[in-house]
């Protein structure tokens, strides 16, 4: 059987308070040239062993230097993405498919076909991204100064949000989010 191997990206949607959220920290890239001035979370690529959580925590004080509280994981949903990726990615979980780096084994035990969740989202390529909605310690909105890897932090209230200029595969994510965390807003 053919196996695929992916890469986990680590990211949080932080709210300036989990319970009633108003506003998203957006942030926006200063790195690579093709992706410099797109919109994305905050985050990154797991280290090899590392928990993936733990991850998170360590790029969020390494970018914003900030602490965080994490709220529940929000799974992919698969009537969210476009066709040709919801096509290519049941191909993926049908083939079976594990993370590099030994990060938590084999991810095809949720298999789309049948499923309508799934926990990661899919990137370009073999990056696979899992998105945890979060809050600052102590909960906020405080002006955070961007680190090398951003050129701008900003919180977007949620009618704003759409405004900006997102990676591409972001935008089913951001819905997801803002549909989870603020029903009352949802499509
Ligand atoms: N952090 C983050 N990365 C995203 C998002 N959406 C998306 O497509 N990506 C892609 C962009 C990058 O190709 C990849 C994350 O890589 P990164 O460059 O941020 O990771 P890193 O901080 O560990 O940096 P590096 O060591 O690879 O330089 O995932 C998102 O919302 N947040």
């Amino acid at each position: 059987m053919v196996v695929s191997m992916s890469k986990l990206v680590v990211a949080a949607a932080i709210v300036d308070e989990l319970s009633n959220p108003q506003v998203l920290l957006c942030a926006q890239r200063s790195y690579p040239a093709e992706l410099a001035g797109r919109w994305e979370l905050p985050g990154g690529k797991v280290e090899p062993g590392e928990d993936p959580a733990a991850a998170l925590h360590r790029e969020l004080a390494e970018e914003l230097g900030v602490r965080v509280d994490l709220g529940q994981v929000v799974p992919a949903r698969i009537a969210q993405l476009d066709e040709a990726t919801r096509q290519a990615w049941r191909e993926l979980y049908a083939q079976g498919g594990r993370y590099q780096d030994q990060v938590d084994g084999d991810f095809s035990a949720n298999r789309p076909q049948d499923a309508q969740e799934a926990r990661d989202w899919p990137l370009v390529g073999e990056l696979r991204m899992r998105v945890w909605p979060a809050q600052l310690i102590p909960a906020g909105t405080p002006e955070l100064v961007p680190g090398e890897g951003h050129q701008e932090l900003r919180w977007v209230p949620w009618d704003q949000v759409f405004d900006l200029d997102w990676l591409p595969a972001d935008l089913p994510i951001i819905a997801a989010i803002r549909d989870t965390l603020r029903p009352d807003l949802a499509d």
